[in-house]
């Protein structure tokens, strides 16, 4: 069965109708302003057919991880303010501490002329929307759903949150007519291209910090591709388990044995482990801290000792890896090489970016970060394949795990 799309409920008509889009507007903030708002321009080109086709729509959305409860600090009022500066229609949003789905709300949507556009406060801010109870997250969704009134739908366009099983992404898709948005159908197009028979030589390249949730996609990857090239936080979880000292750099210690067991499976299926010969060692985690290259068995023989901290790979690494993706058809890189907001720590992210905006392979870049390094650091988005505005959830696809917010679409 395939979903329902966003021009089928247009074909349905919906001047009038009030629709419910769940977007992932998850974007970085820096001082209370949007850092990068490539996940605010995804979420546009639906919200804009849905309103220049007279929708009464309700933008919801999550930012960061607040537990639960309202916290200014994950307000979702910077992303309302940037959105209302990128769309013609008029966005209106309620007081960030009335509940997401309570009289204020209701009485916000019924205000909305046609074509408006009603931003709710971030969704998260309700603990039932991430309850692991179904009945938790079901009363909240039929909450949601109600927000609608009369002949409401619902349309799911955020894609880098399909992968959740939340109240917002699955449960609402069963409480009101459901349809699947356009950024997500373009998403999932692009993915079953590296999925299907993508064409060899196919490498991965894997960062980043986030290290036990990227060790499990190592795992289901490795059959998969020719290569898997490692870089950012999780070469120090190899680099120990592989008897180097790491100094102070990022470790998931319980993770030793398990990255051990990659080797093998590794030589087993054929697919060539890269890992870098050199890395970038600080004295603290600072913009300024100062730095050294060191080579990847010597990280703690620098002037720092053992109190050093790898912060990014070093250029010999760089340039193998960029000869790595320059020898290969199909390139998909989820996570920076390095912290590389910092200056000093970019080169590595910067190499890796540039190799892929030369390939003349079909390269995908994954991750809300790896995004928005690729934009912050002043590359061109159209050199790349294809920037896709998932991280875990591009990463749960191509690992072949079922979404649950695609599931509950009916796809
Ligand atoms: N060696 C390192 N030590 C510490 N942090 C690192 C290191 N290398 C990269 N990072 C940090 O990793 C962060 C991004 O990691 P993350 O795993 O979230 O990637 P991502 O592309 O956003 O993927 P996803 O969307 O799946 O989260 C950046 O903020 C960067 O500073
Ligand atoms: O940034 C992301 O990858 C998505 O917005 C999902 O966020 P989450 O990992 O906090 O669920």
């Amino acid at each position: 069965m395939s979903a329902k799309t966003v021009d089928d409920l247009l074909a349905e008509g919906v001047s009038g109708r009030t629709v419910f889009v769940r977007s992932d507007l998850n974007v970085p903030l820096k001082d209370g302003e949007v850092t990068d708002d490539g996940r605010i321009r995804a979420s546009l080109p639906v919200l804009e057919k849905l309103t220049s086709a007279g929708a009464r729509v309700i933008v919801a959305a999550h930012l960061g991880r607040p537990k639960g409860q309202f916290d200014p600090q994950f307000s979702l009022e910077p992303v309302a303010h940037r959105l209302s500066q990128l769309t013609d229609a008029p966005v209106k949003g309620i007081d960030s501490q009335e509940p997401l789905a309570g009289e204020a709300a209701k009485a916000a949507v019924a205000e909305l002329a046609d074509g408006d556009i009603f931003m709710l406060e971030n969704i998260r801010f309700d603990p039932r929307e991430t309850s692991k109870e179904d009945a938790e997250r079901s009363a909240f969704a039929q909450e949601l759903a109600e927000l609608t009134g009369e002949n409401g739908a619902y349309v799911n366009d955020a894609f880098g949150a399909v992968h959740r099983k939340h109240a917002s992404v699955y449960d609402l898709a069963s409480r009101l007519p459901a349809y699947q948005g356009d950024l997500v159908a373009t998403e999932l197009e692009v993915l079953q291209r590296l999925t299907e028979a993508p064409s060899r030589p196919y490498t991965v390249v894997l960062g980043g910090s986030k290290v036990s949730d990227k060790l499990a996609v190592i795992e289901n990857l490795i059959p998969k591709a020719d290569a898997l090239v490692i870089g950012g936080g999780m070469v120090f979880t190899f680099a120990k388990a592989m008897g180097y000292g790491i100094g102070k750099s990022l470790v998931e210690e319980d993770k030793l044995e398990t990255v051990k067991g990659f080797v093998e499976l590794a030589q087993q299926h054929g697919c060539r482990l890269i890992f870098p010969t050199d890395i970038v060692m600080a004295a603290s985690f600072a913009a300024d801290a100062e730095h050294e290259v060191l080579p990847v068995d010597e990280l703690e023989n620098g002037k720092h000792g053992d109190q050093a901290l790898g912060l990014d790979i070093g250029p010999e690494s760089a340039e193998a890896f960029a000869a790595e993706i320059a020898a290969s058809n199909t390139i998909f890189w989820n996570g920076p090489m390095g912290v590389f907001e910092m200056e000093a720590f970019a080169s590595g992210t910067k190499a890796v970016a540039q190799a892929l905006t030369e390939t003349g392979g079909f390269s995908v870049v994954g991750g809300g970060d790896s995004a928005a390094a690729v934009r912050t650091l002043g590359f061109d988005e159209s050199r790349f394949g294809h920037i896709s505005t998932g991280g875990g959830a591009s990463l749960e696809y191509l690992e072949g795990k079922e979404l649950p917010g695609i599931t509950a679409l009916g796809a």
